[in-house]
């Protein structure tokens, strides 16, 4: 098939709808045939077909960007997880924006304790209820969920048997804490899993405080689309599942424990609600119809390798994870520029005049140099 009509054949349009991402795939291995033919492609050949590459790539990555993500009205979530500092709550936040934005009414969610969600949209979001984004033409609400509060839940009701009530009833589940208490529940707070508040905080805001909104009448047709899990997944999801495994545990041990009389209903129905309802986040994690797990990382080899180790663990765990977002790249046109500048500093030594002279390194500044603040700073960089 001559290359022009292949050419013809898939209009950018034709590549937009996602139905076309397989063809496109097709499309691109037909390419790498053609480059790579038995028979030698003249120059102009291997130029065109290079170029048919890198716009069927284009288009690929635009089949699979945010149209793809916003398509339809089913309930999405979207969970953005990676290291420290390198993003995620402004990839979360710009995303949420994108999505409302689109029409599609969107909760984004914080596990954040530094609030980095109420400094991304600029307006307090603390208090730990949905608050409506300002400024936004459709409905954005965001919550902000404390880690730290739950900690000291947790810290409290793990020192003694009384406060086990107090940590049972913030789970809702206060009926039940006295007949646990021949479990020692305090041991089983004593010893939590590493990442277990967030864990918990997160299985708070999902099962207790955002299934519960999304699910509630007033909110109906609300679409959860977008939760952000700051850190999340330093604690892997396994440790999640331990938590649940200990809540099994306790159920079963409170089954044979009170086996002597039977445990007052409503207290086991709250502790089997509440495994239902992590359950249900269980396989909403898992689901790669409604969730998908968008990995951040920062361009440095040392963020690469974790957040390869990242996705190795929630595949391993079998989670949706589908895009990487290389956040804080350098503009191209500063590459160019840093490739024109390093090629210059090399001719310097090697230009007859030039290579004579003491090189002074005088650094572009990100402010402007006006004033004597500014005229310090920038003597303090130059003439040391
Ligand atoms: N593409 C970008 N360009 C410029 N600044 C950015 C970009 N992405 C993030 N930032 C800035 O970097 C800082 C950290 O971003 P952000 O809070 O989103 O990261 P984070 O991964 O959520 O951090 P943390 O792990 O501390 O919660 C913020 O000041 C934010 O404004």
């Amino acid at each position: 098939m001559a290359m022009s009509s292949l050419f013809n054949r898939v209009s950018r349009s034709q590549l937009r709808t996602s139905s076309s991402a397989r063809m496109s795939k097709v499309l691109l291995s037909y390419l790498d045939h053609l480059v790579y033919p038995k028979q030698p492609v003249t120059q102009l050949q291997a130029t065109r077909l290079n170029t048919m590459r890198s716009f069927v790539t284009t288009a690929l990555e635009e089949v699979t960007g945010f149209d793809e993500m916003s398509s339809g009205m089913q309930r999405k979530y979207y969970m953005l997880g990676g290291k420290g500092g390198v993003g995620k709550t402004s990839c979360a936040a710009s995303l949420a924006v994108k999505f409302a934005n689109r029409g599609h009414p969107t909760i984004v969610v914080s596990t954040d304790p530094a609030h980095s969600l109420s400094d991304s949209f600029d307006q307090d979001l603390t208090g730990g209820g949905l608050v409506q984004v300002q400024g936004m033409e459709s409905s954005l609400y965001a919550l902000e969920v404390n880690p730290e509060r739950m900690r000291e839940e947790y810290q409290s009701a793990s020192h003694g048997e009384g406060s086990v009530k107090h940590f049972m009833d913030s789970m809702g589940l206060g009926a039940l804490a006295a007949q646990l208490g021949e479990l020692k529940l305090g041991e089983l707070l004593d010893t939590p899993p590493p990442g277990f508040d967030e864990a918990f905080a997160i299985a708070k805001a999902l099962v207790l405080q955002v299934m519960q909104f999304v699910e509630s009448p007033e909110y109906c047709g609300h679409t959860l689309r977008l939760l952000s899990l700051p850190d999340f997944f330093d604690a892997s999801l396994s440790k999640m599942m331990k938590l649940k495994k200990k809540f099994a545990s306790a159920t079963a041990a409170l089954k044979t424990v009170l086996g002597k009389g039977e445990p007052q209903q409503d207290a086991t129905d709250k502790l089997e609600e509440l495994r239902e309802r992590m359950a249900k986040v269980r396989d909403l994690f898992r689901n790669s119809e409604t969730t998908e797990f968008v990995i951040v990382m920062i361009p440095t080899v040392m963020a690469l390798r974790e957040s390869s180790r990242l996705c190795a663990s929630l595949l391993k765990e079998k989670v949706p994870v589908r895009r990487l977002v290389v956040n804080q790249l350098l503009p191209q046109f500063v590459i160019c520029y840093l490739q024109d500048q390093n090629r210059v500093l090399d001719m310097i030594p090697k230009d007859p005049q030039l290579a004579k002279l003491a090189l002074i390194r005088s650094h572009l500044m990100d402010a402007e140099i006006r004033g004597i603040p500014a005229l310090t700073f920038m003597g303090d960089m130059v003439w040391r």
